[in-house]
């Protein structure tokens, strides 16, 4: 479905030598199956935004090859680039909606772009809505939006044109744990009922977990190892936080070891 062959980047700054920048991407290969959750995980500066703008050829690599869906995107005209990333959604940290627009107005984008009719962009556009359970917010304004509604409907405007492929970048880094499950179901369902293929990149293991079928780890532009389903479901879950575990309504005494702690660090207070 998607194949990465010995792709490589180098970023350079304004007057630098050819031998010099910032070699973003070290020959990194990779497959992502079709139909999968393919997550890209490392610490900041490893490359998995720019492993991911390859993706839909917001990024050229220097050297390599990457084909989604059959297509060499590094041998393409720009026109025919644009074209193809009409099967590639993609979704952001700051889900970037334009704000002078209706929910429904930034969801209806991408099918004007395609030269789809009013009525047909209203009849797509309520509908990816309704998937993602906004319909009702179809008229309001992006700045009347929660932060998970706001990427539900970012979600919805990748979903209006029928993509075979989803690119998510740290769809989940603004949001709250409660939200982030919300999101996480979205994007499970889309890739259950949509059968569209999800690339998912974050800094979080937890969120690569929950959601992932299998998960590749980066570090300093190298493409480490890639875990396979067996081993993601063996990654254990961490311990549930104590704000979850308040707003879930679950009864909290603290453990002896903590009851124990606070009173004598309340003993010594009481001292000085
Ligand atoms: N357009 C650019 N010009 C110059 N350097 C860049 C550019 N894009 C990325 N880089 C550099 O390439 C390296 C990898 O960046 P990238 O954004 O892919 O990492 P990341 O793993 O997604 O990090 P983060 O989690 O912080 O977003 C970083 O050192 C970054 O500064």
């Amino acid at each position: 479905m998607i194949s990465l062959d010995g792709v490589s980047k180098r970023f350079y700054e304004r007057g630098s030598r050819a031998d010099q920048g910032y070699e973003a991407l070290r020959s990194v290969s990779l497959e992502v199956k079709q139909g999968e959750i393919h997550g890209i995980i490392g610490s900041s500066g490893a490359g998995k935004s720019t492993l991911l703008r390859m993706l839909n050829g917001l990024e050229q690599p220097d050297a390599g090859d990457v084909i989604v869906n059959g297509q060499h995107l590094t041998r393409m005209s720009d026109r025919a680039l644009r074209q193809v990333r009409q099967s590639i959604g993609m979704i952001f940290q700051h889900f970037n909606l334009v704000s002078n627009r209706t929910v429904l107005g930034n969801v209806s984008m991408p099918l004007e772009l395609a030269g789809a009719s009013r009525p047909e962009r209203r009849e797509r556009g309520l509908e990816v809505l309704r998937f993602v359970g906004l319909e009702e917010k179809a008229r309001q304004y992006p700045a009347q939006l929660s932060g998970g509604q706001k990427q539900r409907v970012a979600i919805a405007r990748a979903l209006a044109s029928h993509p075979a492929v989803l690119l998510c970048d740290e769809p989940t880094s603004s949001l709250d744990p409660q939200t982030t499950g919300g999101i996480l179901e979205v994007l499970r369902h889309v890739n259950e009922t949509m059968g569209v293929t999800i690339v998912l990149v974050t800094h979080e293991m937890e969120v690569a977990r929950r959601l992932c079928h299998r998960i590749s780890v980066m570090r300093e532009g190298q493409l480490v190892r890639t875990l396979s389903e067996s081993e993601v479901n063996r990654i254990p879950a961490p311990q549930p936080d104590m704000l979850t575990s308040l707003l879930e309504g679950d009864s909290w005494a603290g453990t002896g070891s903590d009851t124990q702690r606070l009173k004598e660090q309340e003993d010594n207070e009481d001292v000085t």
